[in-house]
């Protein structure tokens, strides 16, 4: 089946979206350069586990996640896919493992590209985002069962935020342009869901550089709706945030009891 004829399940009968197959796209290829030297930034350990793997366990343990693909580093397949085969996965779920590109566009399409015809809704889901709660996967899935073409998970912004002009030279002052109505803001998490057939046209007709597969829908028209996030989602880009997200792993254990 062309990707033109792939069913689109925001046109499709609530019946039809309600049983429609899952499958979740872990882009994992980044070098992760804002964390420091190392390895790349999937492959780091937290708490001994590698990231990817806590992620794709994150996103693994919706129910209704019954495929996994991860785009790993470009030269890391192999080692990819000897850790899936390492560490405990659930049985239910399929895994798939392609080499990932340049920018995250490139490896979330690559991760498109590798997925079978009966997978009509899509996650996209950053491997540097690990701790993310089942519950964030499932309100996601559940808002593109309910019809909506794009859902992101999003939270209130903590911060005041300032448009700048920004410095020619780093570190210089940069003069305050405007302070937007903090209230309308979304600071955006992962994972994002998606109609199939949306996203596979956005990664087509988009070429602009973006952050994120929501703002490729939002050049091509459909709506993109916003769900709750939550604060264990967030993104391990920096050092501190792994700091952060071993004291959660820590909190979680002690929780669970052992
Ligand atoms: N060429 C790329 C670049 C990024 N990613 C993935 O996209 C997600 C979000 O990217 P980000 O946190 O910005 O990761 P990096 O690009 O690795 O970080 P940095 O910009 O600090 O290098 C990550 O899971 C990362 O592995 C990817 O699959 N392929
Ligand atoms: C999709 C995303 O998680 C949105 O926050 C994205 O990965 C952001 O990457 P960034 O380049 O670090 O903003």
């Amino acid at each position: 089946m062309s990707d033109d004829s792939l069913p689109s399940t925001a046109d499709a009968p609530a019946d039809t979206r309600a049983s429609a197959r899952t499958a979740a796209v872990i882009p994992a290829a980044g070098r992760g350069v804002r964390l420091g030297p190392g390895a790349p930034k999937a492959l780091r350990a937290l708490n001994g586990t590698p990231m990817l793997i806590h992620a794709v366990r994150a996103l693994a343990a919706s129910r209704a996640v019954s495929l996994v693909v991860v785009v790993a580093p470009p030269d890391g397949a192999a080692e990819v896919k000897s850790l899936l085969d390492a560490h405990a996965l659930p049985e239910r779920t399929d895994f798939l493992v392609v080499p990932g590109g340049d920018t995250r566009q490139e490896s979330v399409k690559l991760g498109l590209d590798a997925l079978p015809p009966e997978y009509d809704i899509v996650l996209v889901h950053d491997a540097a985002r690990p701790l993310v709660p089942v519950d964030t996967v499932d309100a996601v899935i559940e808002a593109v069962r309910d019809g909506a073409a794009a859902v992101v998970p999003a939270l209130p912004l903590a911060d005041t935020v300032k448009e700048v002009e920004p410095a020619a030279v780093p570190g210089d002052p940069e003069p305050v342009v405007a302070t937007p109505d903090r209230a309308r803001l979304r600071a955006v998490q992962t994972p994002q869901g998606f109609d199939r057939a949306t996203l596979v046209r956005a990664h087509e007709t988009v070429t602009e550089d973006v952050t994120d597969d929501a703002s490729m829908v939002e050049r091509l028209g459909p709506a993109v709706v916003v769900v709750p996030g939550h604060e264990e989602a967030f993104k391990v880009t920096r050092p501190l945030d792994l700091v952060l997200a071993e004291a959660v792993l820590a909190r979680r254990r002690l929780n669970d009891g052992f």
